[in-house]
């Protein structure tokens, strides 16, 4: 095939991308460095996102896993431009990003998470906490959910920071710039494990909003020209959850059976449709 030394979004060309990638043996993925999901550590690529993407790639006989390192907002844009084949990041399946990518069938499920200074001198415990206070403010990773979910709970555009990523977020935070961050609850759990700020705080009796999104499904998102890559990944993540691997995997990663596991009645098909979002 041409352009073997490129990974390509599009299927454009003679071959499909799966064939492509099956001859390589290898497929890029695109990735935010954002713990528990997908992270770089001592030269690996690890995380749950990653480690169900590559068991399900094995499983096509597609061995190696490259990574793409990229802001998280940079993802979706990043796909499009054929600088990874799929991205494995955890990324919560949404309506509006089903018009800009392909999502697999949801991997995960998740819920959110509020990180403030150390005695929570705003005793900020839910989203409408913060709307409530107009002192207070929220620094969000660009692209994250969380953007939407504070503002549909009345968190004004002022009160609304942005950071590239995670740990831009606390620092804000920690120096003061912020009264709190929010993030999927695992992000900020781990993310707090390694921070060498001493003086933030997870919010333990947090408030998870009763709001569209939440709980959010993460899945791997594929190029919109990617049908047939999409959907051997789709047959062989079937086989994996039904054979207790994909349980194992998140399991391995923090993440626990009974909170995390995906509900067998919820769909890819069924979120982006709006039905189950
Ligand atoms: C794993 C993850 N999920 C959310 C999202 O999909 O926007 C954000 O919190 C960023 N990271």
């Amino acid at each position: 095939a041409c352009g073997s030394e490129e990974s390509s979004g599009s299927s454009e060309g003679s071959e499909d991308l799966l064939t492509q990638l099956k001859e390589k043996g290898t497929v890029t993925v695109g990735f935010a460095n954002e713990k528990p999901y997908a992270y770089q550590e001592d030269g690996e690529l690890k995380g749950a996102a990653v480690d169900i993407a590559t068991a399900v790639f094995k499983e096509l006989g597609i061995h190696t896993v490259e990574g793409k390192l990229a802001d998280f907002s940079q993802l979706i844009p990043g796909l499009n431009a054929g600088k990874f084949d799929v991205i494995t990041a955890g990324m919560a399946i949404n309506p509006d990003r089903c018009e800009n990518a392909d999502f697999g069938e949801p991997e995960m499920m998740y819920g959110e998470g509020l990180v403030v200074q150390a005695g929570n001198p705003l005793d900020l415990h839910s989203y409408k906490d913060i709307a409530d206070n107009p002192d207070a403010t929220v620094v969000i990773m660009q692209g994250a959910t969380e953007n939407e979910y504070v503002k549909s709970e009345g968190v004004s555009e002022d009160q609304i920071q942005s950071a590239s990523d995670i740990p831009a977020t606390f620092s804000a935070v920690s120096s003061g710039r912020a009264s709190a961050t929010t993030g999927t609850e695992m992000s900020l759990k781990m993310a707090l494990e390694t921070s060498n700020s001493d003086n933030l705080e997870f919010v333990s009796d947090f408030e998870q909003p009763d709001i569209e999104g939440i709980p959010s499904y993460g899945a791997a998102a594929f190029h919109k020209d990617s049908d047939t890559l999409r959907e051997a990944y789709n047959e062989k993540l079937a086989e994996l959850k039904e054979d207790g691997t994909v349980k194992e995997l998140l399991e391995a990663n923090g993440f626990s059976a009974e909170n995390n596991s995906v509900p067998a009645d919820i769909t890819t098909e069924g979120i982006c449709s709006g039905e189950q979002y």
